[in-house]
């Protein structure tokens, strides 16, 4: 079943101006400022005690190594950070549950002061959603009032992590599935609770998945809706006695067929006789012809078959088959059938050369190559496993191991103060070099590693998503098809060794021999010299 919703109901899909008026609110209703650690309001407090909490604050937000044992991280969950920043603003519900909840010594003025703020004065530079970033490299930038900004790292970390985690787990899928199969994401059920679920709907189409079976993720986001039926289905029917209205209009609505389900019984026959496919099987289960005869009357234009209900070659296949050829004879196209169990390179290819048998014994261009959907329990390891051993699936269904990042439970992002009234500054603007202009490149901590290196393409990475300054350029946010694209392009880019699952090589991330004397100058700064007796 294949539905492709407009793309209304995502609210970045509207057309903006250069400065939208407003940003929508986060996608999450639960995204609120309270959404935070106890500690930063505790800590904001103590700033402003100390009078200072407007002191100007740079924070960082990166992650110190690549999830899945890889050498690369795809960026995503920017657009939430700044939706989240756009409307930040505590109720007066917040202030009163905080009031309760800090310590009773704390004063008046900091509630005032807290229902006063806003993110006017933050600013956030980024790397683009949707790149793919390394380890130790700033993600994010955030600068302003430090009692605001430290209010905000949890629930940046928390956007970013999973967000980022589970593209990059979708872009590996990708990766190692090809880019000519169709990937389908079926993981709502076995997500981390709803935001979970939607999220992963979202950032696995970022990360190269094709369509979701999530409706809501569907309709909010504008992704491809795919999605077949299940085993309660078939084992709903218990013969086709059951089915009532037998009649099927032709696909150019000409003629009517008014008993479906004997021309399906003819074929089976046909089936059952052909010499090619004696031993291959007898009898096929009655009731799972019903169903998919019911499912094909529901749905001419789109059917589809979960066929290991109870024998995929004995039963599965031929009544799909049989019901296809019906179809096919009132000008319908059947889409093709899912596995959910068993060998799945084994059952793709034979369920292959029984298609492509149909084709050549009675004539029906293209049956050979009618869709092959596998699913159950599927992760990086089986796709490869899978592609090693040949097999003949189009699309793959795929939850659990996804959605719930099951090879490596989050990213363990980190925000870091960096700079508070400009001290220590590390004045990144300086180190933009020309094309055509030699430049030492070095290794950030071991010091005979450096090489010479002229760029063939400067690129500043930050750009500036969020600021209260009407006088800056603000980059507005791109839509989610633009984040996929971008993801898409920058991982074609990649080397295929730095990609490859098994010791992929590392990806060195240089810094500018100025840089590296910052660096370096900081950290003895901070290194305390000891004293020999
Ligand atoms: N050819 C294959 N090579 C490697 N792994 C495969 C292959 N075919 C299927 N798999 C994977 O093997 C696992 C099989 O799971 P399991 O042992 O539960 O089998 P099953 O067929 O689902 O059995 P059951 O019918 O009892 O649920 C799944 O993770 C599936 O993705
Ligand atoms: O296997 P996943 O990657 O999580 O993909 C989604 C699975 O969800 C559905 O069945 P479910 O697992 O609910 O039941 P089943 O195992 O009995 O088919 C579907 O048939 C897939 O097998
Ligand atoms: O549509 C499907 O086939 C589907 C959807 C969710 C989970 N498993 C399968
Ligand atoms: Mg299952």
């Amino acid at each position: 079943m294949d539905v492709k919703p407009g793309l209304n109901g995502d609210v970045n899909n509207e057309k903006h101006t250069h400065r939208p008026a407003t940003i929508a609110g986060p996608t999450n209703p639960m995204v609120t400022p309270l959404l935070t650690d106890l500690y930063q309001f505790t800590m904001a407090y103590a700033y402003w005690k100390a009078g200072k909490h407007n002191e100007r604050a740079v924070f960082d937000l990166y992650f110190r190594k690549n999830p899945f044992g890889g050498e690369y991280t795809v960026f995503a969950g920017l657009e939430e950070c700044i939706r989240f920043i756009a409307n930040f603003k505590c109720s007066k519900e917040e202030i009163t549950f905080l009031r309760e909840t800090l310590s009773p010594t704390c004063e008046d003025g900091f509630f005032e002061y807290l229902q006063g703020i806003d993110c006017s004065d933050v600013e956030v530079y980024a790397i683009p959603e949707g790149s793919v970033v390394f380890p130790k490299v700033p993600l994010m930038r955030v600068e302003g009032p430090v009692a605001v900004v430290q209010l905000l790292e949890t629930p940046f970390v928390n956007l970013i992590n999973y967000a980022s985690l589970v593209t990059t787990n979708a872009a590996r899928h990708r990766f190692v599935a090809g880019k000519s199969k169709l990937l389908l994401e079926f993981g709502l059920r076995r997500a981390q609770g709803p935001d979970g679920g939607i999220s992963a709907s979202r950032y696995c189409y970022m990360g190269g998945f094709d369509a979701t079976s999530n409706c809501a993720a569907g309709k909010m986001f504008g992704i491809p809706l795919r999605g077949t039926h299940s085993h309660a289905f078939v084992s709903s029917f218990m013969g086709p006695d059951e089915i009532i209205e037998k009649s099927l209009k032709s696909h150019d609505g000409s003629r009517t067929c008014e008993d479906f389900i004997g021309v399906v019984q003819t074929w089976l026959s046909k089936l059952k006789r052909l010499s090619i496919l004696k031993g291959v099987f007898a009898e096929t289960n009655q009731s799972e012809l019903a169903a998919f005869v019911s499912y094909a009357l529901a749905f001419p234009d789109n059917f589809l078959a979960l066929v290991d209900t109870y024998d995929v070659m004995k039963s599965g296949v031929p009544n799909f088959c049989a019901v296809a050829l019906a179809l096919n004879d009132l000008g319908y196209k059947a889409r093709g059938i899912r596995l959910d169990s068993g060998d799945l390179a084994y059952l793709s290819c034979e369920t292959r050369k029984f298609f492509q048998t149909v084709e050549n014994e009675f004539g029906v261009p293209g049956f050979g190559k009618t869709g092959i959907t596998a699913s159950n329990d599927l992760n990086e390891e089986t796709l490869d496993a899978l592609n090693k051993q040949g097999h003949e699936v189009d699309a793959f269904g795929i939850g659990t191991y996804l959605v719930t990042c099951y090879a490596q439970a989050a990213l363990g992002c980190v925000f870091k103060l960096v700079e508070i009234n400009n001290q220590p500054r590390i004045k990144l603007s300086e180190d933009v070099s020309k094309v055509g202009e030699r430049i030492l490149c070095r290794h950030p901590f071991s010091e005979s590693k450096r090489a010479y290196v002229v760029p063939q393409r400067v690129e500043e990475l930050m750009k500036c998503y969020w600021t209260g300054n009407i006088d800056k350029k603000r980059e507005e946010l791109p839509t989610l098809e633009a984040n996929r694209e971008r993801c898409a392009q920058q991982l074609d880019q990649m080397r295929p060794d730095h990609m490859r699952k098994l010791n992929p090589t590392p990806y060195k991330v240089s810094v500018t021999a100025k840089l590296y004397d910052f660096i370096h100058f900081l950290w003895l700064n901070e290194a305390p010299v000891g004293e020999l007796q």
